[in-house]
């Protein structure tokens, strides 16, 4: 498939974490660059994908600017200054949406957060919008417990499109749903990444075979023998393998053995 690769949009430089004299990350390096294809306004989506407490969490944190890490720096846009809290939009693996709002102010809050400031009527409508595009107009006067876990993910994702932001970090986002939610979910993440060029999806997580079938880039994290803590020990570019943007991926016999691969590795 037809693509290229431009600016660097975000960049991990040498990332190290220790907590006492614990290692738990060890000198990540990765770039994310501005991927083009024509007649696509095409984002771009990527996983990092470990085994459980390898490290993930703690990486998600960094790469949002929740915490900052023992040594290397985190930079993004195209001025590759430092990652800055509030800078990402996230989605935590427990989707922190207001129990005591409706849906729709809870999709209100995220355009509330947005850089651009827009009148009540302006906000009504986007989110008349999305809720439509996306299916939730019937569940914009309900409150997150009465939506399926599914339903209540996919909210939280608008959330934080709404924004604006065009980071949006996503931790373990198909954990506890099953398999036509995450499907749905999927759908989702797939229309974020192409409503803007610059939009980009960074998957944490250890669902390897429906983070993969999105992504146009994989990073495992593991381990290295003899060294302590967690690094990229491999880089999988779905671009050049031509294993990216394919709806049919899940049937493609070189993305069963890329998963089989990966699966070896964790
Ligand atoms: N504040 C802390 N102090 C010391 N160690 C910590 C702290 N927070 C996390 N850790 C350790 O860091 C390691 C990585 O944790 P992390 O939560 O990032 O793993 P994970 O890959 O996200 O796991 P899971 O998939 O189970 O959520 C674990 O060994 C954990 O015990």
């Amino acid at each position: 498939m037809n693509y290229t690769k431009h600016n660097v949009l975000l960049k991990a430089d040498g990332v190290n974490l220790q907590y006492g004299d614990k290692q738990i990350l060890r000198d990540i390096n990765f770039s994310i660059q501005d991927i083009h294809r024509p007649e696509v306004s095409q984002g771009q989506v990527v996983s990092l994908i470990g085994r459980s407490g390898i490290g993930k969490t703690q990486l998600f944190k960094i790469l949002a600017g929740l915490i900052k890490p023992t040594s290397g720096i985190v930079t993004i846009e195209e001025d590759q200054h430092p990652v800055a809290a509030g800078e990402m939009g996230i989605v935590p693996q427990h989707y922190v949406l207001f129990n005591h709002r409706t849906i729709y102010h809870n999709l209100k809050i995220g355009l509330d957060n947005a850089a651009v400031k827009l009148s009540d009527d302006e906000k009504k409508r986007i989110i008349a919008d999305y809720a439509e595009t996306f299916e939730l107009t019937e569940h914009l006067k309900k409150y997150p417990a009465q939506l399926s876990g599914g339903q209540r993910q996919r909210v939280s994702i608008i959330q934080q499109v709404l924004t604006g932001n065009k980071f949006i970090l996503l931790d373990e986002p198909f954990s506890g749903l099953d398999i036509l939610m995450i499907d749905k979910v999927i759908k989702l993440l797939l229309r974020v990444s192409t409503l803007h060029e610059q939009n980009t999806l960074i998957i944490v997580s250890h669902d390897i075979e429906n983070a993969a079938a999105i992504s146009d880039t994989v990073w495992i994290l593991g381990t290295e023998e003899g060294k302590p803590g967690a690094t990229i020990v491999k880089e999988y570019d779905l671009c050049k393998t031509d294993l990216a943007w394919r709806p049919d991926i899940h049937t493609n016999p070189d993305f069963i053995k890329l998963i089989q691969e990966i699966k070896q590795q964790l």
